[in-house]
């Protein structure tokens, strides 16, 4: 009986396998069928159910894809320079916070203390910084020269071999940024580019003057390769100080609740895939200039009266520039040597060189003192990577050697920092924000309330809630 029952059993339970198949297979069609009809109406949800990684292959106009990018990122370059940050060279600004606007009235919308700027105290920022002209040579002094031009000192050798910082126009910037009362020093670690409120109408007037700058006679037709890279740089900027807002937000007035707004970081920046490219390749951009200044970066001292921390920023420095890694995943990031050719390129040179020159002097525009301070040594750190690589050929014009001031190496360093803390901050929050998105898209209506909620919790373990000052 016992196993008559079990050979029954047996031929019920085969019995039910194949209704079930059939109910599966009758499943497994209409699923089908649902997903076909849903992907013809939302085709990007599909997409990014299938890959949740976004950012792939080749970064436009690049030499880097993606993938290498944010690994090299985040194995090498981020920790790398968030300690050099820090170091007392890097750390310290000379910017003339004076709103000095030449196109318009300041009409600061700014709402925060959080906009204005801390300044260093007289006695806290390195002594060699008070004399920046101490090294530089007195190559046109001709007190000492008995009259007669030939008699001076061919000083050739003294100046390479001597690695001084000098003053030195950068003729795609704006500021004089020759020692002057107006300049002020501060120290970048107390003010951290974050949310200062400012925005509204007057914020809005300080972005589309700088776009307008990119193209304004070729607004209606074709741009060229090189007008679009200004552009793709100032973008790449903007999606970088979007990002620094939404990682340290001001959540809660009241509380004085700082952390991260995932929904702002999401509404201006990661659901746009051209302002996200456009941060990579601004980032490929800078980390391309300063691997082409090797030479000139290896050699610059880093003086500042602290011996210690001087010499872990030189060995920073040249972590940097010769880091295995980086050289053999990432070679050449930008090929710059594809731009400026054939007949035109020296007048268009010139007339992008103008637009950012004006874009440098609508910094002293912006009516928020942190956010100008910001935007002044970012638009002073893309200023120094073209002059780097379009503005210096020391190569085939060995006695025009790259000078740069020391301002402007604390710029590109600074800049590269907070562009590599951007990219890093994509590279978390992307798989869980598209993931999110994708279940968002896939759910009903009612839903909708706790989106970010659901997104803030997707990547609770990456949030860094500052706790209140
Ligand atoms: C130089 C500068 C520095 C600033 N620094 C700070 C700061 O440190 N802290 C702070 O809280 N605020 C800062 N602000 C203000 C901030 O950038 C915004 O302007 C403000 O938060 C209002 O944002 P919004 O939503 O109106 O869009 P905005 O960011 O003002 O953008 C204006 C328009 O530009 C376009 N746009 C936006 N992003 C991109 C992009 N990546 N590429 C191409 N086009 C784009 C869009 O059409 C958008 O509507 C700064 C502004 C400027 C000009």
């Amino acid at each position: 009986m016992v196993e008559a029952k079990v050979v029954v059993g047996n031929k019920e339970s085969k019995e039910g396998r194949k209704k079930w198949t059939a109910i599966g297979a009758v499943l497994v069609v209409l699923v089908a069928i649902a997903l076909t009809y849903k992907h013809a109406q939302n085709p990007k949800s599909c997409r990014c159910a299938q890959d949740s990684r976004k950012y792939t292959g080749i970064v436009e106009d690049c030499c880097c894809d993606y993938e290498t990018v944010d690994s090299l990122n985040g194995a090498v370059l981020h920790p790398l320079l968030q300690e050099l940050v820090t170091t007392p060279f890097f750390r310290y600004f000379k910017v003339k916070l004076w709103c000095d606007c030449p196109f318009w009235p300041d009409d600061g919308m700014c709402k925060l203390r959080d906009c204005s700027v801390c300044e260093c105290p007289e006695n806290e920022f390195p002594e060699l910084f008070k004399r920046p002209m101490k090294h530089s040579l007195p190559s046109d002094d001709l007190k000492c020269q008995e009259g007669k031009p030939q008699s001076a000192v061919d000083r050739t050798l003294d100046s390479k071999a001597f690695r001084g910082w000098i003053g030195v126009d950068n003729p795609w910037t704006n500021d004089d940024e020759t020692e002057n009362d107006e300049m002020t020093y501060v120290n970048l670690q107390l003010n951290p580019e974050r949310y200062t409120g400012y925005s509204g109408p007057s914020a809005r007037r300080i972005w589309d003057a700088i776009y307008s700058e990119n193209c304004p006679k070729y607004a209606s037709g074709e741009i060229c390769k090189e007008k679009k890279i200004l552009y793709k740089l100032i973008s790449g900027l903007h999606s970088s100080i979007s990002i620094h807002i939404a990682s340290d937000y001001l959540l809660d007035e009241t509380t004085n609740w700082w952390g991260r707004n995932l929904e702002l970081a999401y509404d201006r920046v990661l659901q746009y895939p051209d302002r996200v490219g456009n941060l990579y390749f601004t980032f490929l951009f800078v980390l391309r200039a300063v691997t082409k200044a090797t030479n000139y970066l290896e050699q610059a001292e880093y003086d500042t009266g602290n011996t210690q921390e001087d010499l872990k920023a030189q060995s920073l420095v040249r972590h940097l520039l010769y880091n295995p890694k980086l050289q053999a995943a990432c070679p050449l990031p930008f090929d710059e040597a594809k731009l400026w050719k054939g007949q035109s390129g020296p007048e268009l040179k010139q007339e992008i060189q103008k637009h950012f020159r004006n874009i440098s002097a609508i910094m002293d525009c912006v009516g928020c003192e942190k956010c100008r301070l910001w935007g002044k040594l970012q638009v002073l750190g893309l200023g120094t990577a073209l002059k780097i690589l379009f503005s210096v050929d020391s190569q085939n014009y060995p006695n025009q050697p790259l000078q740069l001031q020391r301002n402007e190496v604390i710029a590109l360093v600074n800049l590269l920092n907070r562009l590599s803390e951007s990219i890093k901050f994509v590279e978390e929050i992307v798989p869980s924000v598209e993931k999110t998105m994708e279940k968002f898209t896939s759910e009903p209506p009612a839903q909708e309330i706790s989106l970010w909620q659901r997104i803030q919790d997707a990547v609770g373990g990456l949030r860094s809630v500052k706790l209140p000052l």
